[in-house]
């Protein structure tokens, strides 16, 4: 499973904007972890994501995938094993495309060029039944264009690509943030349901303090590019908003700073 050794990261190394992301992190996921990330503004959790999925390379350290060392690895080569939805809902998808053309890029991620990528009768009972366990119709407009599809429509349809191949590790980046209250509500529960369904291992970014507490089975908390508390579900279960906040003043001495932190 996903491990990360004294992984770390400086952007614009001695210049006067120089900027730690990440110091020393060793981080070590456990097959079905459902790990929550939160933390102050900057502390280094979209770097952190950013390194797992290839878009960067750390300075320093290793992030191995089933004890294979990856960070050499393309974002395009690792996105075989690394699933990746982000906090903008167009992210995630191509607005041109159609829902099932956009399937069928999916399904063929991280196989060689020209195999796959086409829309066989097949692959479209296929997508259509994927499609039927969102629970919000997007199975009768296959051929919609996605473009057309509201934020909440195109994130549940990210979630979905994300996913669609068993991705060894998912990487949940602020999700559900840029959405409605309802909205935001369906996505979580539809992650929460192909999480488990399909035993994902998973690391979600939040700005959420209850969805951190709630959701999953392991919290990190990460301040100025460290991890500074990792909360295991026992402890987990039964804790509060008011104790983590104070966990976090103990730790790094100072208030969490966090222009969007969403207390409940
Ligand atoms: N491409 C970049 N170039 C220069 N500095 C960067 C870059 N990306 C991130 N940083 C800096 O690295 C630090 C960590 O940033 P990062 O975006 O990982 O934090 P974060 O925890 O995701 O923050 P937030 O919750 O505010 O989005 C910050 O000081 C940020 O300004």
């Amino acid at each position: 499973m996903l491990e990360l050794s004294k992984v770390s990261k400086l952007f614009n190394p001695g210049t006067s904007d120089e900027k730690i992301a990440l110091v020393n992190i060793d981080l070590k996921l456990n097959p079905g972890d459902f790990i929550t990330v939160i933390g102050s503004n900057g502390a280094g959790k979209s770097t952190l994501m950013n390194i797992i999925s290839g878009v960067m390379t750390p300075d320093a350290g290793e992030v191995k995938i089933d004890g294979q060392p990856i960070q050499h690895l393309s974002e395009h080569t690792r996105s075989r094993w690394v699933g990746r939805v982000f906090q903008d809902p167009m992210a995630g998808t191509a607005p041109r495309m159609t829902i099932e053309e956009n399937l069928a890029m999916a399904f063929s991620r991280g196989k060689r060029r020209g195999l796959g990528f086409g829309v066989t009768v097949g692959k479209r009972s296929f997508f259509h039944q994927q499609l039927q366990r969102l629970g919000i119709g997007l199975e009768n407009r296959l051929r919609a264009k996605v473009g057309f599809l509201s934020g909440g429509e195109r994130q549940a349809l990210s979630l979905l690509m994300a996913t669609f191949t068993k991705p060894q590790i998912l990487l949940l980046d602020e999700h559900t943030a840029a959405l409605d209250p309802a909205r935001a509500e369906l996505i979580t529960r539809l992650t929460e349901e192909i999480v488990r369904e399909m035993k994902l291992t998973t690391l979600m970014v939040t700005h959420n303090m209850e969805q951190a507490i709630r959701l999953g089975n392991r919290l990190i908390m990460m301040d100025k590019g460290r991890i500074i508390l990792d909360v295991n579900e026992e402890r987990k279960q039964d804790l509060t908003i008011a104790e983590l906040l104070g966990e976090f003043e103990k730790i790094s001495g100072g208030k969490l700073a966090d222009d969007r932190v969403v207390l409940g």
